[in-house]
C-alpha cells in the first residue's frame, strides 16, 4: 500500500510530513468516525501551517489516503466512484478547516456527492485544537442518490467520536433502490449547464451551440455587463452567490463561462458555487478531443489540453472536475486526461517531439508537391461556414460536412480544375471561432501550415449568419496570429441560397478591400465565377517569358499553349519567337531558350 501524502505538500516541514505519513499506520475502531490521535495530529499540523488536511478512511477503519488541501484537491485514485454512482463508495472523508469553523463549504458538499462518500466531516481547528465538527451525508430521494444532504452539528469532538456512523450508513443504503436496468447502448452522459457571460446576451447563442456540441444541455443563461472581469471571481461577488443558489435550484452540474478563466478565478468560483466550472477554452478543447480522428489531430489536441491544464493543476478546480468525468476531463479518444504534473510534463515533451516529426514529414510532402505542381489555395473561415461543403462541390471530394461546430479537424487537399487548362490544389482545414484558444492554434500549427504556405486564401463566410461581421473579424484575428494576415485573400460569401440581410452584407463588403464573390455550395450558384477568380488570382504564379524556341522543340510550344497563355508567337528563320505566361513549374524546361 502506498503511503503517499497527496496534494500540495510544498512548504511543509519534514517532521510534519513524517507525522502525516504516520497516519497510514494508525488503525482505529471501525465504528468510530476518526480516532482522537489522528484528529489531533491533523489539528496541530493544519493550524500551524494554516492548510487544510484531509484523510479518507474505509469502513474497516483503515486509512485510505492522506492529503494536504481539501477533499477535492487531493488525488483520489483509490476513491473515485469505485462502486458506481448508485451506491455509496464505502469511504468517509474527514478534513480540517484551519479557520476554526466546522461548517461545510459548497465544495465539500460537491465532493461528498461526486464521490458518493459515506459521510463528509469538517473539523474546525484553531491553535492546534479541535473547536467543533460538522458532518453531512447524502439523503436519497425516491431511492436515488441526489444532491440532497443531511447535516449534523456543529458538535464537539466527543460527540463526533460517539456518532452512530454504522447505523447512519445502513439507513442510507436501505433507502437506495437498485438502479433500474440501464439500456446497454452506450449513451453519452448529458450534463445540465448554466452559461455565463460578461458581454452581450447574444454571445451566449454560440456558447450554447458549443455546450450542446460538447454534450451539455444549457438550462439557464446569466449575463452581467462588466467592462473588466473581477480578478478573483470573473463576475461580481454578489452575482456569484446568486449563481450558486440558481445552480442548486436547477440541479445543474456545470457552469460554463464564455471566456478564459485564470486558475485563481476558476478555483474561487468552484469553491463558491460548488460545482464544476468550465471555461470557453476548456469547452472548445473538449470538443476537439471528442472530434479528433487522425493520429495527428489527436496529438495536437492532447498537447493543447495538457498545456492549458498544467498551470491550472494546483487549483482545486481541476481536481474537482476530475472526480466525476465529463467536459474538461476527456482526452482524445475517450481516454481521461493525465492529471499528474510530472507525467504531464513528460507527455508534453513526447507530444512535442512527435508533432515535430509530423511537421517535418508534411514539409517534405509540400516540398515534393511544390516541385511538380500547381498553386495551393486554402479554404479558411469560421466553423460551420461551409468550407468542406464547398470543397466537395468544387472537387467532388467526399469530405465529412455537418451542421455542427468543428466538423473538420483534419486537412484534405484535392485538385481543382480551372478555366484555361489551369489546375490548383484546394485545401480544406479546421474552422476558426471567436476567441480560439491560443494553445490550440499553436498546437495545430502542423495542420495550419497548409494555410501558412498557401498561395491564396479563400475566406469562406456564412452570408446568412447575423453575426457575419464578427465572424469575419474573428477569422482575421486567427490569421493574424498565424502571421498570414497579408496573404492574398478572396472573400467567399456562401449560403447565398438562404435568406440574407443584404444591407449588412453590403456594409461588410464596403469595409473589406478585397475581391469577393457570392456563392452557394448547395445550389452551385457562383461557383464558376469563383473558379474564374481563383484562376485570375493564382496567375501571378505565372511568369511572363520571352524567348526563341528551336524548331526541334515544338513540344515546348505545345506546352505553352496547353498550360500557359501565349501572347505572341512568330515563326522566323532562327526559331519561334514567343511571349507567354506559364506556371513556375515549367520554367526549368524553358530556361535554356529564354532571353534574360
Ligand atoms: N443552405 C446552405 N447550407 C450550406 C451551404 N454550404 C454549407 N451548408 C451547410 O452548412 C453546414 C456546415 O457545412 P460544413 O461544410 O461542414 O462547414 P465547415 O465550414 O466545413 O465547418 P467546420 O468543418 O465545422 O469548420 C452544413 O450543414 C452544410 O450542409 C450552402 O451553400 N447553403
Ligand atoms: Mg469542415
Amino acid at each position: 500500500m502506498t503511503k503517499t501524502v497527496y496534494g500540495n505538500t510544498r512548504g511543509l516541514k519534514k517532521v510534519d510530513l513524517d507525522l502525516l505519513q504516520g497516519i497510514y499506520e494508525l488503525a482505529i475502531d471501525k465504528n468510530m468516525i476518526i480516532s482522537l490521535e489522528i484528529a489531533q495530529i491533523m489539528a496541530v499540523i493544519s493550524s500551524s501551517n494554516q492548510r487544510e488536511l484531509v484523510v479518507f478512511m474505509d469502513r474497516q477503519g483503515r486509512v485510505a489516503s492522506v492529503g494536504v488541501g481539501d477533499a477535492a484537491t487531493v488525488q483520489l485514485k483509490a476513491q473515485s466512484r469505485r462502486r458506481g454512482e448508485h451506491r455509496l463508495a464505502g469511504l468517509r472523508c474527514i478534513h480540517t478547516h484551519p479557520s476554526g469553523s466546522g461548517q461545510l463549504s459548497a465544495v465539500d458538499y460537491a465532493a461528498l456527492y461526486d464521490m458518493r462518500l459515506d459521510v463528509m466531516v469538517a473539523l474546525g481547528v484553531q491553535d492546534g485544537k479541535i473547536k467543533e465538527a460538522c458532518l453531512a451525508c447524502l439523503e436519497p430521494r425516491d431511492g436515488q442518490l441526489t444532491q440532497n444532504f443531511q447535516n449534523f452539528g456543529p458538535m464537539s469532538f466527543a460527540q463526533l467520536a460517539a456518532f452512530p456512523l454504522t447505523a447512519l450508513i445502513q439507513d442510507i443504503e436501505d433507502s437506495i433502490k437498485p438502479p433500474a436496468a440501464v439500456s446497454t447502448s452506450k449513451t453519452r452522459q448529458i450534463e445540465k449547464a448554466i452559461l455565463v457571460t460578461i458581454a452581450g446576451e447574444d454571445t451566449l447563442d454560440e456558447l450554447a451551440l458549443l455546450a450542446d456540441t460538447a454534450g451539455a444541455t444549457p438550462v439557464a443563461r446569466v449575463t452581467q455587463h462588466r467592462k473588466k472581469p473581477d480578478t478573483a471571481f470573473f463576475i461580481g461577488r454578489g452575482k456569484v452567490e446568486e449563481l450558486a443558489l440558481h445552480r442548486q435550484s436547477l440541479g445543474a452540474e456545470l457552469v460554463i463561462f464564455d471566456d478564459e478563466l485564470t486558475p485563481t478565478q476558476a478555483r474561487n468560483l468552484e469553491h463558491a458555487i460548488g460545482c464544476r466550472i468550465v471555461d470557453r477554452t476548456t469547452l472548445i478543447l473538449d470538443i476537439f478531443a471528442q472530434r479528433a480522428r487522425t493520429k495527428e489531430g489527436k496529438l495536437q489536441v492532447e498537447l493543447a489540453q495538457l498545456r492549458y491544464l498544467l498551470p491550472r493543476l494546483t487549483g482545486l478546480g481541476t481536481a474537482l472536475s476530475r472526480l466525476g468525468g465529463g467536459i474538461g476531463t476527456r482526452g482524445p479518444g475517450e481516454t481521461k486526461l493525465e492529471t499528474d504534473r510530472r507525467h504531464i510534463r513528460r507527455r508534453i515533451d513526447e507530444l512535442t517531439n512527435a508533432l515535430e516529426q509530423v511537421r517535418r514529414h508534411r514539409q517534405q510532402q509540400r516540398q515534393n508537391r511544390r516541385e511538380s505542381a500547381s498553386p495551393v489555395v486554402a479554404l479558411v473561415g469560421y466553423t460551420n461556414a461551409g468550407k468542406s461543403t464547398l470543397l466537395n462541390a468544387l472537387t467532388q471530394a467526399q469530405v465529412y460536412t455537418a451542421n455542427q461546430l468543428f466538423a473538420t479537424l483534419d486537412t484534405t487537399t484535392r485538385r481543382l480544375q480551372l478555366p484555361g487548362n489551369r489546375e490548383v490544389l484546394l485545401t480544406d482545414t479546421v474552422g476558426f471561432i471567436r476567441k480560439l484558444p491560443h494553445h490550440l492554434v499553436k498546437a495545430f500549427r502542423a495542420t495550419l501550415e497548409e494555410v501558412i504556405e498557401a498561395d491564396l486564401l479563400l475566406h469562406v463566410v456564412d452570408a446568412s449568419h447575423a453575426g457575419l461581421a464578427e465572424q469575419i473579424a474573428a477569422v482575421e484575428a486567427v490569421l493574424k496570429e498565424l502571421g498570414v494576415q497579408d496573404k492574398h485573400t478572396i472573400l467567399v460569401f456562401n449560403k447565398i441560397d438562404q435568406p440574407v440581410n443584404h444591407q449588412l452584407l453590403e456594409q461588410v463588403k464596403l469595409s473589406y478591400h478585397c475581391q469577393f464573390v457570392e456563392v452557394s455550395a448547395h445550389t452551385g450558384t457562383g461557383l464558376e465565377q469563383l473558379k474564374e477568380l481563383i484562376a485570375q488570382n493564382t496567375l501571378h504564379q505565372q511568369r511572363l517569358l520571352k524567348g526563341r524556341l528551336p524548331y526541334d522543340r515544338t513540344d515546348l510550344v505545345a506546352l505553352l499553349h496547353q498550360h500557359g497563355k501565349v501572347y505572341s508567337e512568330k515563326y522566323g528563320p532562327e526559331g519561334i519567337q514567343v511571349e507567354a505566361a506559364v506556371d513556375e513549374c515549367y520554367w526549368a524546361a524553358l530556361a535554356p531558350y529564354l532571353k534574360t
